[in-house]
């Protein structure tokens, strides 16, 4: 029996808080070095099997089981429940008397073992959210689990078994047949919209395409892994069309990831070795979001399959002893649909969350160091926090213990505050990997998934979402938008410049590779001149060596007549001579085989090399087709920028010009109002002047100049507009 050290286990689910994730006057928690397992101790009935009643009104909580691995005999799966035997020396019997062993049952929404195929996760967990996403309610999806349990499989998976992700962009794909590719709101992370004229919606477009494009052979394997993909799915069953009368549907994705506390946009594409920008959380009518988060618009399955792809590029993964290739943070993957009424002013925003989060992991287990370990350390703590939060808000909702729920404590238990206290659809997968070995981790997301199934959910009303009226919110926001407005007028001209010379780069590397092109149909033609000449000359030394041939058959037969006919014969004085000749038309004759088999020789070497130029010829074709594709994208997108620009360069010049008519307009007003005042000074000392009789004659005479005064200014002003 494997012998646990208990002490390194306890650090390993429990360690103390990374310093990072405190705020710099806030407390560290007494309790944190609980444990899940104690809670549950504590309260063991939250292990007990709901009523299908209770089951429906609480989180919504499946297990998987790994496949592919040696499945022991520690569990038993009846229906929805495990039961679970823990064999002495594990850290979960550590307050068992020596000789027992415990047995825990588990209850489940359902439980998916290790044969269950990627498309019955899909229909039994997803399928029927959608729906609601589609009606305009909010979803969040966790998966859970130890290090190497699946969690990534199961949300992403494979080109061959695809998993969550792409099959619910490919469900929405095929559902909603008629998207808007050209929509009238973007909405942001705060959860308000914003209009979208046509030069943001340029922006937007050339925004995309910058992910799309960023590397061409990315590009190219996606597209292909995409179709191989969108092959096997077709043969699924088709979801029915769902068309929505007078309301525009538009969907918008976002990726983000929580690193060591730190919140990355993945959908940002950065020069080589920058570093990806922190993000900060806001607080909008108590929805916790991300600021600024690039959200983009999609148009069809193969675009959002090409950003899902982009986002995981970002992703940070790092080998560990559990995992080759082990997420090192929580990945949120949003898709959002944007429902605008096209009759009223109604705006609709729904929203899926699908959270994969980074694997518990013991570190004597992952042997972790440096890096890894501050990692692991951060990735613990944060699903400390989430197990504490969930086990708090169990506490406040069913014993009505007021209890304080450690929201603030990490930023996923802050981002899914609303979706954690049962406001909005949450659905939990808990994956585990039934070896032994990862038998205490497993225990750990066994109680872990007892106490999230006990959150009550409360019903979700769908709420249409009024938009502002422009007038209104453009007063309320006046400076902030001019402000804003300018900066972002500023930097799009910056980044179109940029642009533009990263183009004319580009643009110099198209003709150089053009000129490499037109050099290699130069090096075609002489070599098939080559190949011609080859083959004549080929067929010359065959036929030379036929004739040779011949001949030598003639002379060795004339020889060996010759010879014979003359042997019988005495020594002649011209025998010696003959055989002379002979000896010589030998030599002769070798050294034509040789020449001749060098000749050979050489012929297949050129043959080969033939073969060869021919092969890397039709390699450079194909390169320079898709470079020349690649040219014909980029000089669109170039022409575009370029219309972007001049429209944006008048927009300028228009503002310029209405600045200055301001201003003029102004300066003649301040000058006139100089003048008036210098009239009324002087009518003032004239009236000093002079004996009160002739006083009222000097008020109504003033009067009546400051009236023709200030009627000159009018009609001075309306001659002026
Ligand atoms: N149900 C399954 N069937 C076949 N292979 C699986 C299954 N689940 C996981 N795997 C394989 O196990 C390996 C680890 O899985 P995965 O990366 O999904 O784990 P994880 O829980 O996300 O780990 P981490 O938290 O370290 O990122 C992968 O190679 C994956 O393909």
């Amino acid at each position: 029996m494997e012998q646990v050290d208990t002490k390194m286990v306890i650090t390993s689910f429990l360690h103390a808080r990374d310093k990072s994730i405190l705020s710099w006057n806030r407390a560290e928690l007494k309790n944190v070095k609980v444990n899940l397992e104690d809670i549950i101790d504590k309260n063991s009935e939250v292990t007990k099997i709901q009523s299908p009643d209770q089951e429906d009104k609480s989180i919504r909580v499946y297990l998987r089981l790994k496949g592919g691995v040696p499945y022991e005999n520690l569990y038993q799966i009846n229906g929805d429940c495990l039961t679970c035997k823990v064999p002495e020396g594990s850290y979960s019997t550590r307050n068992l008397k020596y000789g027992e062993s415990i047995t825990r049952t588990y209850g489940f929404t359902k439980i998916f073992g290790p044969d269950i195929t990627q498309i019955d996760i899909f229909n039994n967990i997803v399928k029927a959210r959608l729906l609601g996403f589609i009606n305009g309610k909010n979803s969040t999806l966790f998966t859970y689990g130890a290090s190497g349990s699946g969690k990534t499989f199961t949300i992403v998976g494979t080109p061959e078994e695809p998993g969550l992700i792409p099959r619910a962009l490919e469900y929405i794909f095929r559902t909603l047949a008629d998207l808007d590719d050209k929509p009238k709101v973007k909405p942001l992370s705060n959860g308000t919209t914003q209009e979208l004229n046509a030069n943001l919606l340029r922006i937007e477009k050339y925004n995309k395409s910058a992910i799309l494009n960023a590397t061409l052979i990315d590009k190219i394997v996606h597209v292909k892994t995409y179709r191989q993909m969108q092959e096997r799915l077709s043969s699924e069953p088709v979801a029915e069309i769902i068309d929505i009368p007078n309301v525009s549907v538009s969907i918008w994705v976002s990726f983000a990831e929580i690193y060591n506390e730190n919140i990355h946009d993945l959908l940002v594409s950065l020069p080589r070795g920058k570093q990806r920008p922190k993000l900060t959380l806001g607080d909008s009518n108590d929805q916790i979001y991300i600021k600024n988060l690039t959200s983009v618009n999609v148009s069809n399955g193969l675009e959002a399959y090409q950003i899902l792809q982009f986002g995981i590029h970002n992703l940070r993964y790092a080998s560990t002893a559990i995992n080759s290739h082990s997420s090192r943070s929580h990945s949120i993957f949003t898709i959002q649909l944007v429902q605008t009424s096209d009759i009223s002013d109604d705006v609709h925003i729904s929203s899926f969350h699908f959270c994969d989060l980074a694997g518990s992991e013991r570190m004597k287990k992952t042997m972790n160091m440096g890096d890894r370990l501050k990692e692991s350390n951060n990735i613990n703590t944060s699903l400390l926090v989430l197990g504490r939060c969930i086990e708090n808000i169990r506490c406040l909702q069913q014993l009505k213990d007021k209890r304080l729920v450690p929201f603030r404590e990490s930023k996923l238990t802050q981002l899914f505050k609303r979706a954690l206290l049962g406001y909005e659809n949450i659905e939990m997968i808990v994956n585990i990997n039934p070896s032994r070995d990862m038998l205490d981790e497993t225990h750990h997301a066994l109680n872990f998934s007892a106490i999230a199934k006990e959150i009550i959910i409360e019903e979700q009303p769908k709420k249409p979402m009024k938009r502002k009226n422009r007038f209104s919110e453009q007063m309320e926001h006046k400076d902030e938008v001019e402000d804003r407005e300018t900066r972002k007028l500023k930097h799009m001209v910056c980044e179109l410049y940029n642009e533009i010379e990263q183009m004319k780069h580009d643009h110099q590397k198209e003709i150089d590779d053009e000129k490499l092109y037109v050099s290699n149909l130069y090096k075609k033609y002489y070599e098939d001149k080559l190949k011609r000449l080859e083959t004549e000359k080929a067929a010359e030394i065959e036929m030379l060596h036929e004739k040779y041939q011949l001949e030598l058959e003639k002379y060795t037969d004339d020889s060996v007549i010759n010879i014979s006919s003359s042997s019988n014969e005495c020594n002649s004085p011209c025998t010696d001579h003959k055989a002379e000749r002979n000896s010589s038309m030998k030599n002769q004759i070798d050294k034509l085989k040789e020449d001749d088999l060098l000749l050979k020789n050489e012929l297949e070497e050129m043959k080969n090399k033939v073969k060869r130029f021919s092969l890397e010829n039709v390699k450079l074709q194909e390169e320079s087709a898709m470079w020349r594709q690649e040219y014909m994208e980029k000089d669109t997108l170039l022409k575009d920028a370029q219309l972007l620009h001049e429209e944006l360069q008048e927009e300028l010049e228009e503002i310029r010009k209405e600045l200055k008519e301001l201003r003029a307009k102004y300066i003649w007003l301040s000058e006139e109002n100089d003048r008036t005042e210098q009239r009324l000074m002087y009518q003032h000392s004239y009236k000093d002047s002079h004996d009160s009789d002739e006083e009222e004659n000097t008020i109504s005479y003033t009067q009546n100049q400051s009236t023709f005064s200030q009627s000159s200014i009018k009609d001075e002003y309306k001659k002026f507009y």
